[in-house]
């Protein structure tokens, strides 16, 4: 029985060409848990309407974050995966959910390693419908038609790890030392308020009003993105001292008509700026890997938006990427999966 880990990020495009931003964003949002609506809906807005104006803007958006190695959302990974791969013993692959480093490729490469036994390890510090679980439903999908005699082990979400916690907090007060901050935002990507509800195990119970996340003890936190995300930023906050009034959690990178996850990060920063704060901060808890999130809508609108508005210093905390630390989580989670009992090797 040999063991092996999956490190599985979101994916990116093969290149920032439309066409081939085309053919990622087809996928992508084809994903009944990304846009969950009937097949034939999904079909008419993705391929009927997005996908005839979305690829060309976000091609430009693309080219803008775009480095000579690639996608940053893809080297980042495989710099991550190669400080994870320098701590453990068993082999180390990479896929992406979405993108030609396809799930199937990544277990395939394991199991042509002779491994066995698969932990898989989305790289999702917050649980959501369109991230952890697509993953999860696909992994199944696929050792049940082409790999039935690997045994996989899934991870759950680790954003209230108290190692995590740890890192995300050191991180950003390495980014902050000296500098003079008025207010730090923790921006999470978005999920239509949607999703939500439909990840409620309780029936009803999250109403996304602002208590039902902080009641303790819920097991319907487990699938909650909001409750994990407000979590996070209230255990980074305690960490870091951070006095109430100077921080807020916010929502980014909203697409269609429906609701969203609020207060939306876009409004937020020009509210802000508007009333007079003049140095933000920034953080990006949900992205594990710089990407297009966070270099282009963050790193340069957010900025602009700012500064529009009169806020004049505008940091932006890179995510968790490759730092040694937190490839050291991942190699933490990974030791205490192959050493329990039912996993470890005789
Ligand atoms: C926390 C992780 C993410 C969640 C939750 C998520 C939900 C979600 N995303 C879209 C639509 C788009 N997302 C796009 C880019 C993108 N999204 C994430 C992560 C989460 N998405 C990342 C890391 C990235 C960047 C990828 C990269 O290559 O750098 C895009 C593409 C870019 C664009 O055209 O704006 C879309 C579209 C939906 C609809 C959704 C939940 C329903
Ligand atoms: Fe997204
Ligand atoms: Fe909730």
């Amino acid at each position: 029985m040999k063991k092996g880990v999956l490190l599985i990020n979101l994916g990116s495009p093969d290149s920032p060409k439309p066409k081939d931003v085309k053919k990622y964003l087809g996928e992508f949002l084809m994903d009944e848990r990304v846009i969950d609506v009937p097949l034939w809906a999904r079909t008419l807005l993705v391929k009927g309407i997005i996908l005839n104006t979305r690829p060309k803007a976000s091609a430009k958006a693309y080219q803008k974050i775009w480095w000579e190695e690639g996608s940053p959302l893809i080297v980042l990974s495989e710099r991550l995966q190669n400080k994870v791969q320098s701590k453990v013993d068993y082999p180390v692959a990479l896929a992406m959910r979405y993108g030609s480093m396809s799930i199937k490729k990544g277990l395939q490469e394991l199991v042509d390693q002779g491994c066995t036994e698969i932990k898989t390890v989305p790289l999702y510090p917050q649980f959501a419908m369109a991230t952890t679980e697509t993953i999860d439903v696909l992994v199944d999908e696929l050792v049940t038609e082409h790999f039935p005699q690997v045994t996989i082990t899934k991870t759950p979400a680790f954003y209230h790890r108290q190692d995590y916690i740890d890192v995300l907090t050191q991180s950003i007060a390495e980014k902050l030392e000296g500098l003079d901050y008025e207010h730090i935002l923790f921006s999470y990507h978005g999920v239509p308020e949607r999703h939500i509800r439909k990840s409620d195990i309780t029936n009803g119970n999250c109403k996304m009003n602002g208590k039902c996340c902080f009641k303790k003890g819920s097991p319907q936190h487990e699938f909650c993105y909001r409750h994990q995300c407000e979590i996070t930023t209230v255990n980074v906050a305690k960490k870091l001292g951070l006095k109430n009034g100077t921080y807020s959690t916010t929502f980014q990178s909203r697409l269609g008509f429906d609701p969203w996850l609020k207060p939306y990060t876009d409004r937020t920063i020009e509210r802000m700026g508007k009333a007079g704060v003049k140095k933000m901060a920034i953080v990006t808890p949900a992205f594990v890997s710089d990407c297009l999130e966070t270099l282009e809508e963050i790193a340069m609108e957010g900025e602009e938006i700012f500064h529009e508005v009169g806020g004049k210093d505008f940091t932006v905390i890179p995510c968790l990427n490759d730092r040694d630390d937190f490839a050291q989580v991942l190699a933490t989670m990974i030791e205490e999966w192959a050493t329990t009992p039912e996993t470890a090797s005789v």
